[in-house]
């Protein structure tokens, strides 16, 4: 098995380059099963585990589709299969996005159910419901949802009970197709919406409001495929925030878009870090003594989720009490007990994680419980004291790339020990 081996204590310095989204591109990729004309052209694609599975499974449903370092060609003007099978979809929440173009393209889909982090349960009705609403029927067999439509889907008006980023995902794509004009209601307003919305737009959609909580996309007949550049990943670029902050250092990213990182900054900020952002770059200036805080995670433009356990390694170093609120995955706290293996004294109350702060974090061996705790027992070991030893590193490959060399470039101790012949190979197929 794979480890990061991590020693503490090194300052940072430098620039780092942020990636392409992960959380944009795969929606993007799915996306791309829409046109019946032309290919599409996506770069700025990260060179993660997801976009592999991802790809896999456009192939399987019978897309074309060509992998360069950080470009994807996919051609899906051919017939498509709209059988997604369990051992792809299993791997990967993001599977279920392909419910919508499957719908749209051919009046019925089997997807398996979904995937991903083991942070809670993933329910799917507001995508069921809404995809119920434009006409398609589904019922459960055997471990698959089948839908099917009499032909066409239809406009409708929809209203989510959450702002859920992948049922809105869904819904934009199955009305880009549909007959007539749909609305949604209290959607989600993250930047990968706006990313996706962008995309389908250049392929001949007609959405207006990505971004605001209200969307209207007026179906078209046929979309054709065109060149996307993915927007940078903003997970990633604040999980390199915190790498500065947590060890006292100065460092720039490079390629982001800081509009996107707001919530973030203004933690940062009231923690006494400096962040400055220009044309497309960030700098973070750090500061010897940073002030505790209580952060809410919240769909966009609120806290992310997604940045929550990063935020929680920099809170253990923090003096004073700081707490976490966590309201969007009611698991994911499972990091928790890792960072108590390395000394944090942090206690659950409900979905509230208190953290009393400043109690000098001991290198240990750890295990990754899920994608971005990876990346946040990573970011605890830069500032403990020997080594931190991270483990289960599948879940850092969805979602990073080269993770340790990044980190070791802008000047950590730390490396990566291989299984000899299990390290995973871009795919160039
Ligand atoms: C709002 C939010 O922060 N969403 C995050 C979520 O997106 P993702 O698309 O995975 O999840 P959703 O936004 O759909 O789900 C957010 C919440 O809504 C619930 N839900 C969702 C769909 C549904 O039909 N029924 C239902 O109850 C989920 O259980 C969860 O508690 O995980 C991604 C990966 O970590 C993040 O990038 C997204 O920012
Ligand atoms: C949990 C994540 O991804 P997924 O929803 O694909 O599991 C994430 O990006 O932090």
């Amino acid at each position: 098995m794979d480890k990061i081996i991590v020693k503490g204590g090194n300052r940072l310095t430098g620039s780092v380059n942020i990636e392409g989204s992960k959380n944009a591109v795969l929606p993007v990729l799915v996306a791309s099963l829409l046109p019946v004309k032309g290919s599409s052209v996506l770069t700025n694609v990260p060179n993660l585990s997801d976009v592999d599975t991802l790809t896999s499974l456009l192939k399987l449903l019978g897309a074309k589709v060509e992998t360069e370092e950080g470009t994807v060609k996919v051609d899906s003007s051919n017939g498509l299969s709209y059988n997604a099978p369990y051992d792809l979809v299993s791997k990967m929440r993001a599977s279920m996005l392909v419910m919508g173009p499957l719908l749209a393209r051919y009046g019925k889909c089997k997807i398996a159910m979904p995937g991903g982090c083991a942070i809670g349960s993933r329910p799917i009705e507001q995508h069921i419901k809404g995809l119920e609403k434009m006409g398609a029927t589904f019922r459960n067999i055997d471990g698959n949802i089948e839908g099917h439509t009499d032909g066409t889907l239809k406009g409708a008006k929809i209203s989510l009970d959450f702002p859920s980023v992948g049922a809105t995902q869904n819904l934009i794509m199955a009305a880009s197709l549909a007959d007539g004009v749909t609305h949604l209601e209290n959607v989600a307003m993250e930047p990968e919406i706006e990313d996706l919305a962008d995309y389908i737009n250049d392929m001949g959609g007609r959405i207006t409001g990505a971004g605001t909580s209200h969307i209207v996309i007026e179906g078209v007949k046929e979309l054709t495929g065109v060149d996307h550049k993915v927007i940078p990943d903003r997970i990633e670029a604040g999980t390199f925030m915190i790498a500065a902050a947590i060890t006292n250092s100065e460092i720039t990213l490079k390629n982001v878009v800081a509009d996107h990182l707001l919530s973030l900054v203004s933690k940062l900020e009231d923690m006494g870090i400096k962040i400055l952002d220009n044309d497309n770059e960030i700098k973070v200036i750090p500061s010897e003594r940073l002030k505790p805080i209580s952060v809410k995670t919240m769909p966009h433009p609120g806290f992310p989720t997604d940045m929550q356990s990063q935020m929680m390694a920099l809170l253990t170093t923090v003096q004073g009490t700081s707490t976490i609120t966590e309201t969007i995955f009611e698991n994911r706290f499972m990091h928790v007990d890792e960072f108590g293996n390395m000394n944090a004294d942090i206690s659950l109350e409900n979905n509230t994680a208190v953290i009393k702060g400043g109690i000098a974090l001991q290198g240990a061996r750890v295990k990754a419980t899920d994608l971005r705790a990876a990346a946040a027992l990573i970011l605890a070991g830069l500032a403990a004291e020997g080594y931190t030893v991270v483990t289960e590193l599948r879940h850092l490959d969805r979602g990073y790339v080269d993770f340790h060399k990044k980190l070791s470039q802008l000047g950590a101790d730390i490396e990566r020990v291989s299984d000899e012949g299990k390290k995973r190979e871009p795919v160039t197929n």
